[in-house]
């Protein structure tokens, strides 16, 4: 069985490249997250290939905006048959709670499932400098806390958060709440433009309950030893 707490961050830009990744990756990945870079370059039609591969999906396209246009917008892609999708945190409570009321509301019309929503607490790019830039005055990390208990409140799955302030989270918003970490690299990787970052079995140690991880894979020499590689780190976290 593959282990579903690594999600393979699919930002190629064609099918082909995208195809490629997955037929290399084969058996020992089933959940592929799916961004702008992918979506907006091919659209569904990468939903599609997936489903008929029988992967999971996480369809992270960050929608920020007012409410009914933030709710209205996840149905659509709800209509499209994704795993997990996302907002932006911080358009507020009134926005996420009436997301979380209308996806479920719509799923129960459909007869189906929802997909699991889940919001953006504070992008793992941001560090402390673009944190002062943007005026905040409370710490980054006590920010994220209350960001992701807002979330909760609000009827959410989960967030995404960085692996630095998963187990403050996890303290704060109990054992179901999914926490979704990218900024995760294996010892000796590269940043790359991440900055709040930790290793993946760190990262589960803090509490984080699925991992995003797209360069360490897809830019590797070899993408499905650097996979192996990873799935190996995790398997001896609970
Ligand atoms: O929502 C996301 O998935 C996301 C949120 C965040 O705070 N940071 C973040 O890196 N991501 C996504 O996670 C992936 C990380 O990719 P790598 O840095 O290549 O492992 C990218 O596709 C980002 O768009």
């Amino acid at each position: 069985m593959a282990d579903e707490r690594i999600i393979v961050a699919l930002d190629v830009r064609t099918l082909a490249e995208a195809k490629a990744l997955v037929d290399q990756l084969g058996d020992s990945i089933i959940f592929y997250k799916v961004g702008m870079e992918l979506f907006y370059a091919v659209g569904p039609q990468i939903i599609t290939y997936l489903k008929s591969k029988k992967k999971k999906i996480f369809l992270d396209l960050k929608l920020h905006d007012i409410p009914n246009t933030v709710a209205e917008g996840l149905i659509s892609l709800m209509k499209l048959g994704v795993d997990i999708f996302n907002v932006h945190a911080s358009g507020g409570f009134t926005m996420l709670n009436r997301a979380a009321q209308r996806v479920k509301e719509e799923a129960a019309k459909m007869g189906i499932e929802p997909p699991k929503l889940i919001a953006i607490t504070v992008l793992t790019s941001v560090n402390a400098d673009d944190w002062a830039k943007l005026g905040m005055q409370m710490p980054l990390e006590e920010q994220v806390v209350r960001l992701a208990k807002m979330v909760k409140e609000a009827g959410l799955d989960g967030v995404v958060a960085s692996p630095k302030e998963a187990a403050k989270i996890r303290q704060a918003c109990g054992k179901d709440f999914m926490i979704v970490t990218p900024g995760v690299r294996p010892a000796g990787a590269s940043a790359d433009d991440q900055s709040r970052i930790a290793t993946p079995a760190q990262a589960l140690r803090n509490g984080a309950s699925q991992l995003v991880i797209g360069r360490p894979i897809y830019k590797a020499d070899d993408p499905r030893a650097a996979a192996k590689k990873i799935l190996a780190e995790i398997a001896v976290v609970d």
